[in-house]
């Protein structure tokens, strides 16, 4: 059975940080594949800055042009918003009756965890694995949980926040976003 993991996002924009966790997963662990699942709208997150879903697809989209077992998931563009998780998981599975599914996700969201719906659904049915985020730490009893593997992996202080606010100051985001990730949010003048 082909083990696949999950890494939701809102991807607003992907970043190489995104592009470095998604390799790691797809390469050293037991999953065969990354599907990157372009979240619409996060329950717990306002939706100011979020830029078109569609732009942030198609950047991802360039973003994984050269890999060969990261993909993208466009499923969450057809159910309600905003997007539970745990909805998603449900229409996944009943869609690929064939496939296991595991979480990805960054220490941060495993800290607010808590806040999601049927959250402990979650952890019950689902392996989670997490990439360390540097100032999120991870709650003793979660980084214990049988269903949560923390990886060993270098930090990285990448985020799409610090992307949106760099390009609004008008700085060169090059190398923090993949070049044609770059070409794309300049030639379409995003996040000014
Ligand atoms: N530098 C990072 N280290 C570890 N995990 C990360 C990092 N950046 C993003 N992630 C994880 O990637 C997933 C998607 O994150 P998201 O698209 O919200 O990026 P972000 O950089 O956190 O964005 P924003 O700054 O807009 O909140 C989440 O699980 C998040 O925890
Ligand atoms: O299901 C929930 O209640 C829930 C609450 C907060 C976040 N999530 C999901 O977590 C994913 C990561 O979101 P983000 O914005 O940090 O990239 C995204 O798919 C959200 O829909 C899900």
């Amino acid at each position: 059975m082909k083990r696949i993991g999950l890494f939701f996002g809102s991807f607003n924009p992907i970043h190489t940080g995104h592009l470095i966790i998604a390799n790691y997963m797809a390469n050293y662990t037991d999953l065969t594949e990354v599907w990157l699942v372009i979240t619409p709208h996060n329950p717990l997150k306002k939706k100011d800055s979020l830029i078109s879903q569609y732009d942030r697809l198609e950047m991802v989209n360039l973003a994984i042009e050269q890999a060969e077992n990261i993909r993208s998931s466009t499923i969450e563009f057809s159910l309600p918003q905003p997007s539970y998780t745990i909805d998603t998981l449900a229409h996944l599975r009943e869609k690929h009756p064939d496939k296991s599914f595991v979480l990805i996700m960054g220490s941060d969201n495993l800290a607010s965890l808590h806040k999601w719906k049927n959250y402990e659904i979650i952890l019950r049915d689902y392996h989670i694995h997490v990439y360390p985020r540097p100032a999120y730490h991870v709650p003793q009893d979660l980084a214990a949980h049988p269903s949560v593997t923390i990886t060993d992996t270098p930090l990285m202080e990448f985020s799409s926040t610090f992307i949106r606010n760099a390009v609004k100051q008008g700085k060169n985001i090059r190398y923090f976003v993949p070049d044609n990730v770059f070409e794309f949010i300049d030639s379409k003048g995003l996040y000014q």
